[in-house]
């Protein structure tokens, strides 16, 4: 019998989020610059014959390990993908707030992905890996190497890896679950609506800290106003996160309701977060570096 096998499946980040537009199909046409949290799930696969799946962790409770877990449905996907695969039962230490806008489930199922690939022998670039992934949701692609880089159409179009400067963030949530639908549908707009029209990729020049927060200031996520009408505690989050010492940038990363702050340094990072859990201890504070 194999030894078991185990990846970390790391928070996403929606650095900016700009929609440009509705498609025939009701998706929403996107372009993102995504980086990747050191907090993040774990993932292990003990290779057998039977495809199963057991979740714990502090946050596990809620969510259950039927075959609509975004993990079985990655393995079934790539199955359908590749033909038969050798696989086993999966265990999911669940650490990040599920429903929250940071990707949890997508980082599972590309950890899921990238653990058979382990066991099968396929490259990162297999592309039946890269179809399954894009098949289970719009976010997984870019979490099948969490690196951070530019995402557009609905996610299937990846910028090339970017190396950007450590930046001192703090991750909170609010503890209220918000579905990816209903804020597009708050959204409201028709199917077929243009916003803007898909530009090329924007080629970004390795920045500094201080060039990136100017970046982005000049950039926001258009789905925080209609992510605000579905939950308004996230005027509560974002304010007390811009209230902190040391804050350079309050921003709610994709359709929320996880919001991030950017920090001068590690020390300001470390005691603002501190201080938010103490303020406010049934929220998810933390303090981690985006790469
Ligand atoms: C908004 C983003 C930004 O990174 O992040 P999250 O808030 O989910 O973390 C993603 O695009 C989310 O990706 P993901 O969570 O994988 O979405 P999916 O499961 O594929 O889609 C859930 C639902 O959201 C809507 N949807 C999703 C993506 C998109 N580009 N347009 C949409 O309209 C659709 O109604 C879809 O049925
Ligand atoms: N392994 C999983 N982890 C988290 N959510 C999952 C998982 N499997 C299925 N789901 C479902 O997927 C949806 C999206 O979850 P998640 O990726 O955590 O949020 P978001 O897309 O907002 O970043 C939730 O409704 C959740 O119930």
């Amino acid at each position: 019998m194999s030894a078991a096998l185990t990846t970390r499946a790391r928070a996403k980040v929606n650095l900016s989020l700009k929609v440009l537009g509705r498609r025939a199909d009701g998706y929403h046409e996107l372009e993102s610059l995504v980086a990747f949290a050191g907090v993040g799930d774990e993932l292990t696969l003990e290779p057998g014959a039977e495809l199963g799946l057991s979740i714990g962790g502090p946050l596990g409770g809620g969510l259950e390990a039927g075959e609509r877990n975004l993990v079985l449905r990655a393995a079934r996907a790539l199955a359908d993908e590749a033909g038969p695969l050798r696989w086993g039962r999966f265990h999911l230490v669940k650490r990040l707030p599920v429903a929250s806008g940071i990707g949890g489930g997508s980082a599972d199922a590309a950890g899921a992905l990238r653990l058979l690939a382990r066991l099968n022998g396929m490259s990162r670039g297999e592309p039946a890996l890269l179809r399954a992934a894009a098949r289970v949701g719009a976010d997984v692609p870019v979490c099948l190497d969490s690196r951070a880089r530019l995402m557009a159409g609905i996610g299937e179009r990846l910028g090339e890896p970017l190396r950007l400067p450590p930046l001192f963030a703090v991750l909170v949530n609010p503890g209220v679950p918000v579905e990816t639908a209903a804020v597009f549908r708050e959204l409201g707009l028709q199917r077929g609506q243009d916003l803007s029209p898909a530009g090329a990729m924007p080629d970004l020049a390795l920045p500094s800290v201080n060039a990136l927060v100017a970046m982005l200031e000049g950039s926001g996520n258009d789905l925080e106003a209609p992510a605000r009408r579905v939950a308004p505690v996230l005027g509560d989050v974002l304010a007390g996160l811009a209230a902190l010492p040391g804050c350079r940038l309050a921003r709610m990363s994709g359709s929320g309701a996880t919001c991030f702050a950017l920090f001068v340094d590690c020390r300001a990072s470390a005691a603002a977060a501190k201080a938010l859990q103490k303020s406010r201890p049934g929220w998810w504070v933390k303090a981690t570096i985006l790469r």
